[in-house]
C-alpha cells in the first residue's frame, strides 16, 4: 500500500476524515488546491466535478501517487434544497473512484438564501451565531445535532472510495 495519500484541502474536516481512514504508516498530506468550480456548487454533477479537479490537480502539480478530493455542494429538487458531497480518489497505478455522501434537506430560510447566490458555510455561520462551522461539525452536524458531523459524513465518503480501489487491486490480481 501506498505510504503517502494527498487530500486536496486544509479545511480540519476533511483532512482529519482521511486522518481516520488512513491510519498510520500512511501519511496524510493537505494540499490546498482549486476545485475549479464555483465556490458554491449547485449540482451532483458540478459538486463530483470539484472533487475530481482537486484530485486531478494534486497528481497533476505535485508529487502525489494517491490523491483525494472531496467538495460540498447542494442540489435542488421539487420538495426543496439538500447539502450534497462528493469525493473522488485518483490511485496513478489503477485510475479513478468517485463516491456521494449522505444528503438532508436544508431549512427553507437557509435554502432561499443560498439561492441568492451566498455560500452555505457563511449562511449557516449566520444562521447559529457562530464562526467557522464547515472546519468543524459543518452543517449537517448542526441539522443532525452532533449525530453525523463532517468529518463523520467525509469519513464515509473516504471509505467508500478506499474500498472501490482495493476492490479493483484485488480485482487485477485474478
Ligand atoms: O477549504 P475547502 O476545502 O474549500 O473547504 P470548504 O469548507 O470551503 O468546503 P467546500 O469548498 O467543499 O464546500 C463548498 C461550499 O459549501 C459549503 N459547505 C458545504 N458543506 C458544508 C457544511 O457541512 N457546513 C458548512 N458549509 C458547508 C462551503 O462553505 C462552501 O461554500
Ligand atoms: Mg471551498
Amino acid at each position: 500500500m501506498v505510504s503517502e495519500i494527498y487530500i486536496g484541502s486544509t479545511n480540519p474536516a476533511k483532512v482529519r476524515a482521511v486522518e481516520k481512514v488512513f491510519l498510520p504508516p500512511a501519511v496524510v498530506v493537505p494540499r490546498d488546491v482549486p476545485s475549479s468550480v464555483s465556490p458554491q456548487p449547485r449540482s451532483d454533477e458540478e459538486t463530483m466535478l470539484g472533487a475530481i479537479n482537486r484530485a486531478k490537480y494534486l497528481i497533476e502539480y505535485t508529487d502525489a501517487s494517491v490523491a483525494i478530493g472531496l467538495e460540498g455542494g447542494v442540489v435542488e429538487n421539487e420538495a426543496g434544497m439538500l447539502l450534497c458531497n462528493w469525493g473522488a480518489l485518483i490511485a496513478k497505478k489503477n485510475g479513478i473512484y468517485t463516491a456521494g455522501g449522505a444528503r438532508i434537506y436544508l431549512p427553507k430560510d437557509i435554502a432561499e438564501e443560498i439561492r441568492t447566490g451566498r455560500e452555505l458555510g457563511e449562511v449557516i455561520d449566520e444562521w447559529t451565531g457562530r464562526n467557522n462551522i464547515r472546519k468543524k461539525e459543518g452543517t449537517i452536524g448542526i441539522l443532525t445535532y452532533g449525530e453525523i458531523d463532517r468529518i463523520e459524513m467525509f469519513k464515509h465518503i473516504v471509505k467508500l472510495l478506499y474500498g472501490q480501489w482495493k476492490f479493483d487491486i484485488e480485482r487485477k490480481k485474478g
